[in-house]
Formats: C-alpha cells, sequence, structure tokens
C-alpha cells in the first residue's frame, strides 16, 4: 500500500496527474507514482480534440466515464479537473499558474498522441518540470517484445508465443491516499457537450453499460464467475453472453489489461479445469496488444493498406448499399442484426463484426475505411489500433490477415454460429415468426412460411442488397488486381 509522507515533510510544490485513457484509481502507475511522491496532486483530464479524434458513441462512454472517476477521486478529497483545448498550453498554464515541479502521464500509444506527448515533455522538461511516464494500458511495451532479429512481429501466433514468455507485473493496488493540490479553476462536464441531445440515441447504450472502473471490475467478476468455462466453446456464438465485453473499459484504461490477466489466471490456479478456457480468453486478449504493436510499429496503420498490393484494388463507389449496410437492411439477417446491435447498444460481437465487415468489403466492394470510419462512430470500444487492424485483417490488407480470397458467405456463417436463428430473432424482431431454416435466407422462404410469419420481403424486410454468389465471383475478379502487383 502506498503511504504518503507526513504532511509536514511534504514538498509544497504540486504535481500534475494528467489522465488520458487510464481513468482508473488501481493499476495506475502514473497516479500511484505521483502520490507516492508525497506531493499534493492536480488530476486533470483535458478533452483535446485535435489530437483525441472521437466517434458518438465514445463520447457518450467518455463522458460517463468521466463522471465515475471524479466521483472515485472526490471520496479521497481530490477534484478531477477538466479543460478543452490543446493539452500543451494547457498543461504548461496550469504548471506556471500553480509552481507545479513534475507531471506524470501514462503512456497513450496513437500516433498522434504520441507526438503531442513527446512535444510536451520536451516543453515541460526545458521549464525545468520533472516528466514521467508510465504504462498503464498493454501488457507489453511495443518495444519490448521483437523477433529474434529484433524486428516488431507481423504474425500473431509467434507474438502470443512470445508474450508468453515475458513476466506480465502484478497489478498495482490503488494509492492509499491522496492529497490535493491548490485549487483551480476548470470547466464543468456538461460543457464538453458530450451526451447527445437532439435527439438522444444513447438509450441503448445507458441500457446495456456502467462506464467507469466500478462497472469494469464488476464485469471481469461476472465474466469470470459465470462465462470464462464456456469461452472457448462458445464464444463464438452471438446469442450467448460467452465474451467479457470488457472491450469499451479496457479501452478507456478503466481497466487495464494486466488486472485482467491477473484474475485471470487467479481463477484458474483455483481450478485447473479452467486453464484451458482461460488461455484462450488470454490470448484474445493479447490480440489487444497485437494490435497496439502493429499501430506503434506502422502508425500509418489507420489511413493506409499495410500491404500496399492492395492499393491497386477496384473499391466501389456504392453508396445505397453502404446506406444499407449502416442502417441493418442489407437483406442478409446475420449482418443487419449485427449492424442493429452496434447502433443500440455501441458493440458488436466479434464473429459478427467480421461477417459484417466481410459483407462490406467483399460483396459491395466498399472499402474496408468507409466501413472502419462507420465503426469508429458507433462503437463504444472504438480503439484506433484494434478497429483499423481488424478491418484491415478482415479485407486482407493487413499483417497477418484472412487471405482475401476466403470470402465468408453470410448464410453459412449465421447457420453455423446463431443456429436457431435467437441472435437475429433479437435485433430483427420482424423476422422473428420465420422458422429456424429460413430465418437465415428469408428471400428463400416459401410463401406460406412468410405469410405465417407476417412478413412480405421487400415489404417488411428487404430483399438482399446484392446476390451473394454474384459478388463474389466480382469480388475475386476484382482481387485479381491485388494479385498482379503483389
Ligand atoms: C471489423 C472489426 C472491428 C473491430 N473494432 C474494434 C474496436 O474498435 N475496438 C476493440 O476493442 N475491438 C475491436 N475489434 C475486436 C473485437 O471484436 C472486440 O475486441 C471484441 O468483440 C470485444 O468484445 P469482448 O470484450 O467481449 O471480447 P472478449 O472476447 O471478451 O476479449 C477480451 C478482450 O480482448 C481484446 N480482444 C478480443 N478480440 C480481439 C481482437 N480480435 N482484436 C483486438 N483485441 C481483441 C478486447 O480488448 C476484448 O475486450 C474489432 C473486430 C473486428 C472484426
Amino acid at each position: 500500500m502506498v503511504k504518503s509522507p507526513d504532511a509536514a515533510a511534504r514538498p509544497a510544490s504540486p504535481a500534475i496527474m494528467w489522465f488520458r485513457q487510464d481513468l482508473r484509481l488501481k493499476d495506475n502507475p502514473a497516479l500511484r507514482a505521483a502520490a507516492h511522491s508525497g506531493t499534493p496532486l492536480l488530476c486533470i483530464f483535458i478533452l483535446d480534440e485535435e489530437v483525441m479524434r472521437l466517434g458518438g458513441a465514445s463520447r457518450w462512454w467518455l463522458h460517463h466515464s468521466l463522471a465515475a472517476l471524479g466521483a472515485a477521486l472526490e471520496k479521497h478529497g481530490v477534484p478531477l479537473l477538466l479543460k478543452r483545448g490543446a493539452a500543451g498550453p494547457i498543461l504548461e498554464e496550469l504548471a506556471a499558474e500553480t509552481g507545479a515541479r513534475a507531471l506524470y502521464w501514462n503512456r497513450c500509444y496513437e500516433p498522434a498522441a504520441i507526438a503531442r506527448d513527446k512535444k510536451i515533455k520536451d516543453a515541460m522538461k526545458e521549464k525545468g518540470l520533472e516528466v514521467k511516464s508510465f504504462n498503464a494500458a498493454l501488457l507489453c511495451e511495443p518495444w519490448e517484445i521483437a523477433t529474434k532479429t529484433g524486428e516488431p512481429f507481423k504474425v500473431f501466433t509467434p507474438f502470443w508465443k512470445a508474450l508468453q514468455q515475458k513476466t506480465i507485473p502484478a497489478p498495482l493496488p490503488a494509492p492509499e491516499e491522496l492529497v490535493a493540490g491548490p485549487k483551480v479553476e476548470d470547466e464543468a462536464l456538461e460543457t464538453f457537450a458530450l451526451l447527445p441531445s437532439k435527439p438522444d440515441w444513447a438509450g441503448g447504450l445507458k441500457e446495456a453499460w456502467q462506464p467507469g472502473e466500478e462497472g469494469a471490475r464488476a464485469r471481469l467478476a461476472a465474466f469470470l464467475d459465470e462465462h470464462l468455462r464456456e469461452y472457448p466453446a462458445k464464444r463464438d456464438l452471438p446469442a450467448q453472453p460467452a465474451t467479457s465485453r470488457l472491450s469499451p473499459h479496457l479501452h478507456w484504461g478503466e481497466i487495464g489489461p494486466r488486472q485482467v490477466w491477473s484474475a485471470t489466471e487467479a481463477a484458474f490456479a483455483s481450478d485447473a479445469m479452467q486453464t484451458k478456457s482461460g488461455t484462450a480468453f488470454l490470448r484474445e486478449l493479447a490480440w489487444r496488444d497485437f494490435s497496439h504493436n502493429l499501430l506503434y510499429h506502422w502508425p500509418s496503420l489507420e489511413s493506409e493498406n499495410w500491404k500496399s498490393a492492395f492499393d491497386a484494388f477496384p473499391w466501389a463507389k456504392d453508396e445505397k448499399g453502404f446506406k444499407a449496410w449502416c442502417a441493418g437492411k442489407t437483406g442478409y439477417p446475420i449482418v443487419d442484426a449485427g449492424m442493429r446491435e452496434l447502433w443500440h447498444t455501441g458493440w458488436m460481437h466479434n464473429r459478427v463484426r467480421m461477417i459484417a465487415a466481410s459483407f462490406l468489403i467483399k460483396d459491395l466492394l466498399v472499402h474496408w475505411k468507409e466501413g472502419a470510419d462507420w465503426f469508429w462512430d458507433t462503437l463504444a470500444d472504438a480503439d484506433l489500433a484494434n478497429n483499423y487492424a481488424s478491418w484491415q485483417w478482415v479485407a486482407g490488407s493487413g499483417a497477418d490477415a484472412s487471405p482475401y480470397f476466403r470470402i465468408f458467405n453470410p448464410v453459412l456463417q449465421s447457420e453455423k454460429f446463431d443456429p436457431k436463428g435467437a441472435y437475429i430473432r433479437k435485433w430483427v424482431p420482424e423476422l422473428a415468426g420465420l422458422d429456424d431454416k429460413h430465418i437465415h435466407r428469408p428471400w428463400e422462404a416459401p410463401e406460406a412460411a412468410l405469410e405465417k410469419a407476417g412478413i412480405k420481403i421487400g415489404r417488411d424486410y428487404p430483399a438482399p442488397v446484392v446476390d451473394h454468389f454474384e459478388a463474389r465471383d466480382r469480388a475475386l475478379e476484382a482481387y485479381q488486381a491485388v494479385k498482379r502487383v503483389s
């Protein structure tokens, strides 16, 4: 436990603890080090939208996460200062106003954040401040894990093997005592205007999530207790609550991956039957580190094909198809269910993310970036590394990607992973009355079955926007352009 020195011994000049994507008290190495230094603290969050590009669902999440962090700090008698604008000048002003001598933060790995942080570090050091940064977001820093020849990993399996050889540090406890620095004027959370108002589309998010450290902890505990055992068998079934749903909490650092790692290991230490499922879960968690590793070493991952041969791909401009995809009205029930789950809750099951992304890229030939940008706006877990690496994985243009010519058949995927159509029935209720066979391909249902279910294709549910088999041939033909230059 951290014990701060006596008040008498406390240095007068405060330290700044700059919260970013580490909105928690536990396992927060920067906060712990700042508290341990014994100086009074100025805890601050800066809404720096030049660097922090936020989609709508992320904005909603951030509002509630900041409210939760503010309340948690308040319990320790320390306010969370909120400011809006370019972080560099704000921090400089804060240091000048309060006489702060030190600045603490946990590292971010997005290229724009890295560039900004480097500038701030240099400028603050020049002004005589001590600047200390830490790892709160990853199991292992991207520069700590490399191939035998010192290169960054481009393939997941050897990355995972190498990661398993590392000692993952145990999570840190929350600081026991925090001491508030001088009073500083700041802004009210409401002035950030992060919540949607006209219209307020966030009702589904409110039902689905509890942003903040408490919510994250509860989610992990429930997952480990109730679902870890069946994770390998059920993690691909979207109708089952079999995955952790920790992704938005991890994105905002309401829980750290090392906490997840250690709690999972503890779960299988006390129950050896869970070793296999625990390892399977940790392997998925490691994909998050792998994506961050890719983004760190290839910062253009968000905007450029990782495999440049894909620059030759003849993408289509299918506005109508794209709109239908966004709205969950493609006529392919599993795709539509996923897109509606996303719109309603700000989250989509991983298997369905793959199916929906594949449909946009391969059946509609729409550029992966358009889909990734839509996900960016609508996902509560929108994460630069995970989102763009995953889209490029599906497109075939990414590192260790699924080969382009492996094209998901949305009907077969649906039959395999949602055999009873439970997921479809939940998110596409107009199809709920169809039998288990036809619910995956309603356009092939006999008139009588449609009539019994009260559906007319084209009136109550759309006809497919493309024929999958024709689209597949078209995609493979388009792929020839990539093959010619690779
Ligand atoms: C097209 C597409 C876009 C995606 N966009 C995002 C995104 O913006 N943000 C995001 O966090 N994940 C993204 N993913 C990865 C994955 O779908 C989600 O992390 C996962 O569905 C989150 O649910 P969960 O927390 O229940 O996962 P669990 O199965 O419980 O996994 C635990 C944690 O491991 C990490 N993880 C699991 N799978 C992956 C993966 N394939 N890649 C990277 N990390 C993973 C996540 O942090 C997740 O919370 C995307 C996947 C695809 C196919």
